[in-house]
């Protein structure tokens, strides 16, 4: 374990642990105990941190891609060596179970390997020119310092999709973690120095007022980029702050991925895919399925099975070998989801599993399956975040491709079928980031991941990943 009960741990600044008297209490969602105290960043300190990471960027620029590859090389190995560790501690302050948290490791490890990768490949390009004596051509540089801002569900692998490509690009980075969930972030954090990262690289602010500190670094004109993931709410607040200063952003909002099983499709595959894509960390993912779509004549099969499925799922502690279901991430999550449980429930959708009355105790709660949800009712249209299946009976093709795509999010979509022509046209036809087709893991760092509509701009990982953090610049020479 990495923290004692109560201890304190720190801010990261200039590459040093930043001592102050205001503390943030990170607690463990399971039991709502003190994990560690960590120190907070005032807007005066912040503004040591940004000078700090302005003068890393300048000295990034003189820095080769392969230097800076090699230390991301050195930094996945690190993360990878103390994966026990990491993903203890992920269980601890976010409450996956620890098989998940020990997957995410190695999830956010491989942003690291990608993008140690991807450095070294970086190129501009020679243009045909408009007369003899002219050459044109194109050099990509970092787009300068970055403010990052990270969500509590994926406390390492969030952090590490934003931190790898701005450091392979030439970038320094400034990281906001959750305040849900900074002591991972400082884990990651401090392996990059031990890895040989510079001071100024990667420096991490807490705060538990991160409206007003976000507020203050994103007026800064130096800082050149925000990247952000999280709500789709406060992604909008943040686009709008961006223009300001006119930085470029990368938003990874909300999503209410629709999960489409046409009469045709392997049943138990359907199923298996949804017990990864509903209930990998509780519900709490931005890919969730969301609403579940089955064909109304396999309807009757699918719910039979999906039942046995998942009355087999154990509830409980992370930490505890077994659990398939940490706590939410805390009380108030699961109100909400429960809200929407109730009001489906008083709108005419049918409980099929587990009845509200009998949900678990403080943060944890069972899975529920709720039949007959439609269109009109709130859950259809909420990013539910918790282990409750929205099951939507649908007749054809045409009907279930358009309320797949009636609802303002675009993030992920999941399609079901036998028929190839069939998940052809189905996938063609949403308005989705991300398809998985007759498959419920899509997650992949050399995968694009990102939304359309509200749920989002920009994409992380893969070959675009990088092009997030980079300047393309154009010289025309009189030759
Ligand atoms: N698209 C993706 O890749 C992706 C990945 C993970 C999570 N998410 C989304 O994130 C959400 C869950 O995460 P969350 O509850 O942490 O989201 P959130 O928007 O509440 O918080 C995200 C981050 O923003 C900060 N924040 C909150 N209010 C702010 C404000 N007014 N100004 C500046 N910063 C502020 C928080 O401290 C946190 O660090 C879900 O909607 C989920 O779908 C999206
Ligand atoms: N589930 C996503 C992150 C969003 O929650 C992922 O797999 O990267």
């Amino acid at each position: 374990m990495m923290f004692k009960k109560g201890q304190t741990a720190y801010s990261l600044i200039n590459g040093t642990d930043h001592d102050s008297h205001e503390l943030l209490s990170v607690r463990n969602p399971a039991d709502d105990s003190l994990l560690a105290n960590v120190t907070q960043v005032n807007t005066v300190e912040a503004d040591f941190a940004v000078e700090v990471a302005s003068e890393c960027f300048e000295q990034l620029k003189k820095s080769t891609a392969q230097a800076r590859s090699n230390i991301l090389y050195k930094w996945y190995q690190l993360i990878m060596d103390n994966q026990s560790r990491l993903a203890e501690l992920v269980t601890l302050e976010q409450g996956k179970p620890i098989q998940e948290s020990k997957a995410e490791v190695v999830y956010a490890a491989g942003y690291v390997r990608w993008f140690a990768q991807q450095a070294e490949r970086v190129c501009g390009t020679v243009i045909p020119a408009h007369t003899p004596n002219h050459q044109i051509t194109t050099h990509k540089q970092g787009v300068g310092v970055v403010l990052g801002i990270t969500p509590w569900n994926f406390p390492l692998a969030m952090v590490t999709r934003k931190v790898a490509p701005a450091y392979a690009a030439g970038c320094s980075f400034i990281l906001k973690p959750s305040e849900l969930t900074p002591l991972s972030a400082i884990e990651l954090a401090k392996l990059a120095l031990q890895a040989g990262m510079e001071q100024g690289a990667f420096q991490v602010l807490v705060s538990d007022n991160p409206q007003a500190l976000i507020r203050h670094l994103n007026s800064k004109k130096i800082i050149r980029k925000l990247t952000f993931t999280g709500s789709t709410q406060v992604g909008k607040l943040l686009y709008a702050q961006c223009v300001e200063t006119m930085k470029r952003a990368s938003l990874e909002l909300g999503g209410n991925a629709p999960f489409i099983v046409f009469d045709s499709a392997n049943i138990e595959s359907a199923i298996d895919g949804l017990m990864i894509a509903k209930f990998r960390n509780a519900g709490q993912t931005c890919i969730a399925a969301n609403r579940v779509f089955v064909h109304r004549d396999i309807k009757a099969e699918f719910l039979e099975q999906l039942i046995r499925r998942v009355d087999s799922l154990k509830v409980g502690n992370g930490l505890i070998a077994g659990s398939d279901i940490g706590p939410l991430i805390n009380q108030a999550a699961k109100t909400k989801a429960c809200e929407l449980v109730e009001d489906a429930i008083a709108a005419g959708a049918n409980c099929i599993v587990q009845n509200i009355e009998e949900l678990q105790t403080g943060a944890f709660m069972s899975p529920v399956i709720l039949d007959m949800v439609v269109p009109d009712m709130k859950i259809f249209q909420s990013e539910i975040f918790a282990p409750v299946v929205s099951i939507i009976e649908f007749d054809s093709e045409l009907q279930v491709t358009s309320l797949a795509n009636a609802v303002d999010a675009g993030l992920a979509a999941y399609v079901y079928s036998a028929s190839m022509k069939q998940v052809s046209r189905v996938s063609n036809a949403l308005n989705f980031g991300m398809v998985g087709i007759n498959e419920g893991a899509i997650s992949n760092p050399a995968a694009p991941f990102g939304g359309m509509k509200e749920s989002g701009l920009g994409r992380e990982g893969g070959i675009e990943g990088i092009d997030e953090y980079l300047e393309t610049r154009y010289f025309c020479q009189h030759i």
